[in-house]
């Protein structure tokens, strides 16, 4: 099973290295870590009394009343995703002058000074080599009324894996699309990553987009260029199932900040000829944060792994449902094992507790690092998600040309985790517009909704198949989402109904979901 991407390069709230473990290094008296023996700190709060103290806090927002968003960036390879992001974290006093001079001198000196903003977000040496985001980076800025976690994800279709990762851990999506001469429609056209991420999103449940048509500045700032990108995207983003209200455009030009935070100025000049809608900072202000599943057993998928300090192993991602407090004790699925939260880190900061929602880092301690995986599960010890190697799911077929028949195989992909799977059966297919049922259809083609059987493969020449945590759509709605791919290309999107468990001692706790099958 391979995880889908490398540790996070900016985890939020990554610790500085341990001074003292330094000090020890640099002695050459380093002790083994193992033999630090650190006390598990205890959960402070009755589980009733988080649960209100979480409801309270979550009503009244962070951060004077802010509300927190999980927003994932997205658009075609290029479309200058990255450069926006750099350039509003400037924009916003996230970025010192002198960091943005040290990028500006060192991007200069590879020659690639048109990349200088974007090397906010892509740190790697390869990504700043290459000029191309690889990985899913993290970050985040505060509106008037939102505290935004962002989630740079690449647009080069060979990193789809990476970008789906981050798309399951968003609310809301901001779509970059590049306003030049051909990019859009490139970009746009079949192949194009823009339509590929927009169904993506929607598909791992994005309700809201926000557009930014960007190098408007590279088009002479034409308006009618603004409209008919605008006219373009917005009959596609219905079809994809984005409803009317939720979609929000704004013309920007990454590159010279403008319509970001403002436009005045002397670039701005001629956006404010035609435009006086607003920026797309005041749009992002507007987002709705997610409904919160606070109530439900603890679900938190592992989407990096990295040290932290002492004793202590940080993990990112999104909390799918309920909410945890330091000292919690914490099952990891797939395995036996459990794990103590040591420390919560939420936008730098330590917290008490986090909540469905919040994209964290929990700093685990009172286990060993390698069962510690991209992919995992973290859940409630008394309510533990169950493995299924084998089970049902409604599929929706995207724009394909070959179709789907029993044996056709797939990677299934689910959070951070893609599986090596085949489709073992086709139930039945539902014709979208007539709701008519058609029993055991020999090919799935475009379009179609389907239910379909999904048996995951043998892991290499083991001969045990692999199995996936994962629960029923109906019990956890973003435990229950799948995209199925064949061949580099993303072929359906799914939601599990029937999962047939694996026996114990594998699946502990696990229960039929006999409810879905009706
Ligand atoms: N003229 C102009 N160029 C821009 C603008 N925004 C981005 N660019 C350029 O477009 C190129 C690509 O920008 P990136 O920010 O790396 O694009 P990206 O979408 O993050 O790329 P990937 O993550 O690799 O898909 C760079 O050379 C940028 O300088 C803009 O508003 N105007």
């Amino acid at each position: 099973m391979s995880g889908a991407s490398t540790p996070v390069r900016r985890p939020l709230g990554a610790e500085k290295p341990d001074q003292q473990l330094l000090d020890f290094v640099g002695l050459n008296l380093q002790v083994e870590e193992s033999q630090i023996v650190e006390e598990p700190p205890r959960v402070s709060l009755a589980r009733e009394k988080l649960l209100e103290e979480v409801t309270r806090a979550l009503q009244i927002g962070v951060d004077n009343g802010k509300k927190g968003v999980n927003l994932v960036v997205i658009g075609h390879v290029d479309a200058g995703k990255s450069t926006l992001m750099g350039r509003m974290l400037y924009e916003l006093g996230k970025v010192e002058e002198k960091e943005r001079l040290a990028n500006e001198r060192a991007s200069g000196k590879m020659g690639k000074s048109s990349f200088s903003w974007a090397w906010q977000m892509d740190g790697t040496a390869e990504e700043r080599q290459r000029g191309v985001t690889m990985d899913i980076a993290l970050n985040s800025f505060s509106t008037p009324h939102r505290l935004v976690t962002i989630l740079d994800a690449p647009g080069h279709r060979d990193f789809i894996p990476n970008m789906i990762s981050g798309a399951s851990q968003a609310d809301c999506a901001l779509l970059v699309v590049d306003a030049s001469t051909g990019e859009f429609e490139a970009g746009f056209d079949r192949g194009g990553q823009t339509r590929e991420h927009l169904v993506l999103v929607r598909s791992l449940g994005v309700s809201q987009v926000v557009v930014a048509v960007n190098k408007l500045d590279v088009v002479g700032w034409d308006r009618s260029r603004y409209k008919e990108i605008v006219d373009a995207l917005k009959p596609f983003l219905l079809q994809t199932g984005f409803q009317n209200s939720k979609i929000k455009f704004a013309p920007v030009a990454a590159m010279v900040g403008v319509n970001l935070i403002d436009r005045d100025g002397p670039d701005g000049a001629e956006l404010r000829k035609w435009y006086q809608g607003p920026t797309l900072i005041a749009l992002l202000d507007r987002l709705e944060p997610p409904a919160r599943d606070i109530t439900s057993p603890f679900r938190f998928p592992i989407s990096n792994v990295f040290k932290g300090s002492g004793s202590a192993t940080g993990v990112t991602g999104r909390v799918c449902s309920g909410a945890v407090q330091t000292g919690e004790k914490l099952r990891i699925v797939p395995g036996d094992e459990y794990g103590i939260i040591k420390m919560i880190s939420y936008d730098g900061d330590n917290i008490p507790w986090a909540a469905a929602g919040q994209t964290v880092t929990l700093y685990m301690t009172a286990v060993d690092p390698i069962h510690l995986n991209v992919g995992s599960i973290l859940c409630s010890p008394t309510s533990v998600v169950p493995l299924a190697t084998v089970f049902t799911a409604t599929i929706i077929v995207f724009d394909i040309t070959m179709p789907i028949t029993a044996g056709t195989s797939v990677e299934l992909f689910h959070h951070s985790q893609d599986t090596p799977a085949y489709v073992s059966k086709l139930l039945s297919t539902v014709d979208r517009s007539t709701g008519k049922v058609k029993k055991s259809p020999r090919v799935l083609t475009k379009g179609l909704s389907a239910d379909v059987q999904i048996t995951l493969r043998s892991a290499g020449g083991t001969g045990k198949a692999y199995s996936v945590p994962l629960e029923t759509f109906k019990t956890n709605k973003e435990m229950g989402r799948v995209l199925i791919r064949r061949g580099g290309e993303t072929i359906a999107a799914g939601r599990w109904h029937f999962l047939v468990l694996l026996p114990w001692p594998l699946s502990h706790g696990g229960k039929r979901d006999d409810a879905c099958l009706t």
